[in-house]
């Protein structure tokens, strides 16, 4: 019977997951392997900076360590690079203090702040007078809010002679739980392949705060919704949508929904369409 569980072992290959990855022996060995990445596309790139949003979420908090850990292997070894954290609130984010942990955690070399909602605010002033109601309204909204971090990461990018980082790994790439262009747009994603428990072990390896590590995921774009839970966006919790990636048995409801979003999203995941 051809059931949405059957597409687990092609997604799983085509988003990179590796369900071996587990125990502290084994994510010790995949930090130093993405550390190793990230220093070699810096390299070949013959870059010096990395920039990164850190949000106060698990996500950008372990990519923001790496990549500061990743730099600072560099420097030892005689290549001098940075790596920039950027706050990007839109006004006064409700977790800032989250955001705040994240950075004494990770001791970026440099951190920026570029409040977002003066740009924001002012595109979407601009369409003020199209149809919508104001729930669509404030989802546009959103996706105009991560598409303006990402336009000031490549600002920044572009001064310091820096790549731009994601944080996009397999549990949001299979739901295309990302902005196009917005949060989805990077030059590097050394988060990718891992699911969201994995993302966490690597956290807790780290020895980032346990209030970050288990933090309850929030895209935190809708403004009607305040740090609406993802998995209440997605319709299916995270260890679900692990479960599914890892080849783990899930329930044949949530391994629809799951493959539904996928198909929906390929878009996402693709270059442009070309003729
Ligand atoms: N079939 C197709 N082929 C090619 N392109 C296609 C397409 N269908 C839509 N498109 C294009 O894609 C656009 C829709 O995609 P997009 O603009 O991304 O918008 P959309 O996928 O509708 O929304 C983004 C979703 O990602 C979530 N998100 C965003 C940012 C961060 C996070 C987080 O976890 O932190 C989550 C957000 O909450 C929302 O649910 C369309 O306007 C169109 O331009
Ligand atoms: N307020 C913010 N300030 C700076 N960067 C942000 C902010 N909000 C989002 N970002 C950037 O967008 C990325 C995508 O957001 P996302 O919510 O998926 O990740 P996260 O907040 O790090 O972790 P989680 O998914 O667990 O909430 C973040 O990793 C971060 O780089
Ligand atoms: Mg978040």
């Amino acid at each position: 019977m051809n059931t949405a569980s059957s597409r687990s072992s092609e997604i799983r290959s085509a988003l990179q997951v590796n369900p071996d990855l587990k125990g502290s022996a084994e994510i010790k060995q995949e930090i130093e392997r993405r550390i190793e990445f990230i220093k070699n596309t810096l390299r070949s790139s013959r870059t010096r900076a990395l920039v990164l949003g850190i949000s106060g979420g698990v996500d950008s908090t372990t990519g923001g360590k790496l990549c500061q850990m990743a730099v600072e292997s560099l420097r030892q070894e005689g290549y001098d690079a940075s790596f920039y954290a950027m706050r990007l609130p839109y006004g006064v984010q409700m977790d800032e203090h989250d955001a705040q942990a994240a950075l004494d955690f990770i001791k970026p070399d440099q951190v920026r702040t570029v409040d977002i909602k003066g740009a924001v605010d002012a595109l979407m002033q601009d369409f003020a007078s199209e149809q919508a109601d104001a729930a669509k309204r404030d989802f546009v909204k959103g996706n105009v809010k991560a598409r303006t971090r990402m336009v000031a990461q490549y600002t920044l990018a572009n001064f310091v002679n820096g790549l731009v980082v994601g944080t996009d790994h397999a549990a949001e790439a299979v739901m295309g739980f990302f902005t196009k262009f917005g949060d989805g747009a990077c030059d590097l994603a050394p988060l990718t392949g891992l699911v969201k428990d994995q993302v966490r072990s690597i956290a807790a390896e780290l020895n980032a705060p346990a209030d970050l590590v288990k933090k309850v995921p929030t895209a935190d774009l809708e403004e009607l919704e305040p740090g609406r839970p993802d998995e209440d966006a997605h319709g299916v919790a995270y260890e679900q949508i692990d479960a599914f990636l890892l080849g783990e048995p899930v329930d044949e409801d949530a391994a629809r929904k799951i493959v539904k979003q996928y198909d929906a999203t390929e878009h996402k995941r693709q270059l442009p369409a070309a003729p």
